[in-house]
Order: structure tokens, then C-alpha cells, then sequence
């Protein structure tokens, strides 16, 4: 069950980009929970139809969209007689956003959701953000058009959540430094030979979150740390200099603030995506939700160690992108979703995520069209795609040389 001591009382309207995934899924059982709260708008997945046809069922959603157009034909099938409204396509999935709703949950993986949530931001309203890509491709076109729009962006990622709350002890002069804590991933502990050996089913063993498969490899390279950064930098609005990673395996503490003063806060809970998703979905107002309670006693031990960047380079990579600025991030990003499909399709090792990255970052340095901060959605995307290009093209120069 799920309540609020002073929730509103009209129904909060909501759509959900990336229904389907790991974060729509705590989300769809956050919202079913208490379902007279909620009217769901729209529910928007890439092209798990049967997942898609159940989550607009259980949620009754006016609209259901699926992003591949081939699916069409399977979805209505599968939403035949519920009265519920079918599309599919990019063009579908952004009007969908666009509808008039007071909160979004922007969860699709990757670039593919910088269209549809940056549709939602353009309408306004409240957008609940876990897709961290959206803002190290655009970080500064999203914040831009949201605050043109009105548009109030929650942080989901579960670090950048907990500083949210942490920040709201103090002025933003007064910060000295924002610390996200990384989980280390299941390569913690492994030698770099090891590293060097694993397969796919070993990074995707992660050691504290249940998570989508393109953020949990993230997670094991310490890319996902790196994206969240470059995401930090954009939401709260504070250079490399200013921000630090610590290494906390037990994933309670997620993020902290060191004040000017010394005082230190930090924003702790249990490893569970379903808080930071219901501290948005409440909004001004907290719920209550079953989640297990955070228990300190049982945990034990908080324990805190400095980042390897030997072993782990994929996060040096990030803050250099961070520090170069221009298009560098959004060519870290592309260059990293195409090195991870890659990782994941067995055509390259698990250290040569990081090298096909700091490869294509190499190439695209100084080339036309890729030394400019994106300034527009399509700027983003066209940066994006000739990133791509590159990484596509190094990675097979490297299949073709194995
Ligand atoms: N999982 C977590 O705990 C956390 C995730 N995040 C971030 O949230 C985002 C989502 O992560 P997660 O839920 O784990 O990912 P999942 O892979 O579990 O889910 C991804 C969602 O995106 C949809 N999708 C994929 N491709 C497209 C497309 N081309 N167009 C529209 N929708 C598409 C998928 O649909 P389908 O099922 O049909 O493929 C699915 O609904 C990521 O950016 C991640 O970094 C941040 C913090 C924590
Ligand atoms: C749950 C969440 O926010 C993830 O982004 C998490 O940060 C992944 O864990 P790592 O700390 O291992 O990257
Ligand atoms: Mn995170």
C-alpha cells in the first residue's frame, strides 16, 4: 500500500516512457499500489509487445506506443477489445509524451529515449528522470528547454536522488564538493587478468541493484559512474572540479554533500529503485511504500575506498569528457552504447569497451561536426550518429585484425 500524510487529492496523471524495463517496472508497482492516486496517460516501450500489452492492461492506460513499427500488428492483437489505443513509431512515441500529463517517468535505456522525453519536457510538467544518457548527449539543450518549458526535472538515478534531498541542507554557495558513491560493480575485487577474461554473464552479475542489462554493464566498467557525473554536472550545475567518486559496496549511502563548513550529508537508503522513484512520484509530498526498511544494525559495516583507475579507465574517460566539453560527451556516450552491444553480442572483450571509447574519442577529436556542444535535439543526434559511425567502423578494423 501506498498513501501519503498530504498527498493531493485529484489524481496525479502519468505517463511512462520505458514502461516495460527495470525502472517501469518498480515504477508500475509504485503506481499499482495505490491506483485511485494515478490516471496513466500513456505507457511507451521499444518492443516487448506481451510486457507492453499487460503494463497499459493493469495500469488501464489510454494509450499504449511500441518504438519498433514492425510491432504494431502484434500489440493491437494483443490489446484487442481493452478500448486501449494503439501506436507505434518514433513519431507515435513522441506524441504520446507530448499529451498533456502532470508527470513523466523518462526511463527508456539510452539515446533512444532523448526524443520522447525531451517531447514530455517541451510539454512541461514534472519529469522523473532515470535516463542519464539523455543528459550527457544534451545535457544543456534538456536543462535549457526545461527551464523554458517549466518543466521540473526529478532525478531517479539513485546517487543523484540522494544529493537532491542532501542539497536542500545548505545554499549552493556553500557546497564544496558532491560525492556519488559506485556500488565497484562484480569487478571489484578482480585482478586486471581476470577482468581481462570476463564474459558477459559475469558483468552482468551485479553485486547490490537488479538493473537493466546496458546500465549494469555500465555499472561494471565504472562507466555508469562516469555518465552520472557528466548527469550531476547538468543537474546541479557544478564542474569536475567540484565532484568526486567514492567506492561503497554495500550501496546504502548513495550520495553526499561536503559543505563549506565541514558538515558532511549524506543521503542514505536501502538499494531498492522503488525510494528515489516514489520521492518523484509523491513529489512535493512523501509516500509511504512498503519497501523494506533500511536496517543499519543488520548491514553492519559502511565501508569506503578510492576508485582504481588502473583497472576501471572507463571513468577517466568520462571526466576527461567532462572537462573537454563540446561534443565530447555525447561521443562518449554514443562510442560506450556501441562498445557495450558489442560486449554483450561477444565481439569484444570486456576491457575493449574502454578502448574502443577512448578510441573513437581519439578519432572524433577535431573532426567537423563532432567539437561543438550540441546546441539543439537534432545537433544531439546527428553528433550521435556519426559517433556511431566511428565506433562501428573501428570496431570491425578490430574484428577484421583478431
Ligand atoms: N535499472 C535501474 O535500477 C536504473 C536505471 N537507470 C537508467 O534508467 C534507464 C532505464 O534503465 P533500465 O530500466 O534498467 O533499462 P531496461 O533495459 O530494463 O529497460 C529499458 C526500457 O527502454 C525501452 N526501450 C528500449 N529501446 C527503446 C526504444 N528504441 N524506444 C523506446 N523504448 C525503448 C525498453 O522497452 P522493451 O522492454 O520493449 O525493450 C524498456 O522499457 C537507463 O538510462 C538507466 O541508465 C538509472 C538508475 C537506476
Ligand atoms: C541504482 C542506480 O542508481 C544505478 O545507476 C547504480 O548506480 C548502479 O550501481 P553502481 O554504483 O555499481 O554503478
Ligand atoms: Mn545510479
Amino acid at each position: 500500500m501506498v498513501t501519503s500524510t498530504d498527498g493531493p487529492q485529484a489524481p496525479r496523471t502519468v505517463t511512462l516512457l520505458g514502461a516495460t524495463g527495470s525502472i517501469g517496472r518498480s515504477t508500475v508497482d509504485l503506481l499499482l499500489a495505490d491506483p485511485d492516486r494515478y490516471e496513466v496517460e500513456a505507457v511507451v516501450s521499444g518492443r516487448d509487445v506481451a510486457a507492453l500489452a499487460n503494463v497499459a492492461r493493469a495500469l488501464r492506460a489510454k494509450v499504449a506506443v511500441v518504438a519498433d513499427p514492425s510491432c504494431y500488428g502484434a500489440l493491437k492483437d494483443a490489446l484487442d477489445g481493452s478500448g486501449i489505443e494503439v501506436a507505434a513509431g518514433d513519431e507515435a512515441m513522441d506524441d504520446a509524451a507530448a499529451r498533456p500529463v502532470d508527470w513523466t517517468m523518462g526511463a527508456v535505456v539510452g539515446i533512444a529515449g532523448l526524443r520522447p522525453t525531451m517531447a514530455a519536457v517541451r510539454r512541461g510538467g514534472m519529469i522523473a528522470l532515470a535516463n542519464k544518457e539523455c543528459l550527457v548527449s544534451a545535457g544543456d539543450v534538456f536543462m535549457r528547454e526545461a527551464a523554458e518549458a517549466g518543466a521540473e526535472v526529478l532525478p531517479v538515478d539513485s546517487e543523484h536522488n540522494a544529493i537532491a534531498q542532501a542539497l536542500t541542507s545548505g545554499r549552493a554557495g556553500e557546497v564544496s564538493k558532491i560525492i556519488l558513491t559506485a556500488s565497484g560493480g562484480p569487478f571489484r575485487t578482480w585482478s586486471a587478468g581476470e577482468i581481462a577474461r570476463a564474459r558477459p554473464e559475469n558483468a552482468l552479475k551485479h553485486p547490490t541493484w537488479t538493473m537493466g542489462r546496458k546500465v549494469t554493464i555500465d555499472s561494471a566498467s565504472l562507466m555508469n559512474k562516469g555518465l552520472e557525473l557528466i548527469e550531476a554536472h547538468h543537474l546541479f550545475g557544478v564542474g569536475a572540479d567540484q565532484l568526486d567518486v567514492l567506492v561503497h559496496p554495500q550501496s546504502v549511502v548513495h550520495g553526499l554533500v561536503s559543505w563549506s563548513d565541514g558538515s558532511v550529508v549524506a543521503g542514505l537508503a536501502p538499494p531498492d529503485m522503488r525510494v528515489p522513484i516514489a520521492h518523484c512520484l509523491g513529489w512535493p509530498v512523501r509516500l509511504r511504500t512498503n519497501v523494506t526498511p533500511l536496517d543499519l544494525a543488520r548491514v553492519g559495516s559502511l565501508t569506503f575506498e578510492p576508485v582504481d583507475h588502473e583497472r576501471f579507465p572507463a571513468l577517466r574517460l568520462a571526466l576527461d569528457a567532462l572537462s573537454a566539453g563540446g561534443a565530447a560527451p555525447t561521443v562518449l556516450n554514443a562510442a560506450n552504447e556501441v562498445a557495450v552491444a558489442a560486449f554483450l553480442d561477444g565481439k569484444l572483450s570486456f576491457p575493449g569497451i574502454a578502448a574502443l571509447v577512448a578510441t573513437v574519442l581519439e578519432k572524433a577529436a577535431g573532426r567537423q561536426g563532432l567539437v561543438s556542444a550540441p546546441q539543439t535535439v537534432e545537433d544531439a543526434l546527428a553528433i550521435d550518429r556519426e559517433a556511431r559511425h566511428i565506433a562501428s567502423e573501428s570496431l570491425n578494423m578490430k574484428l577484421a585484425d583478431a
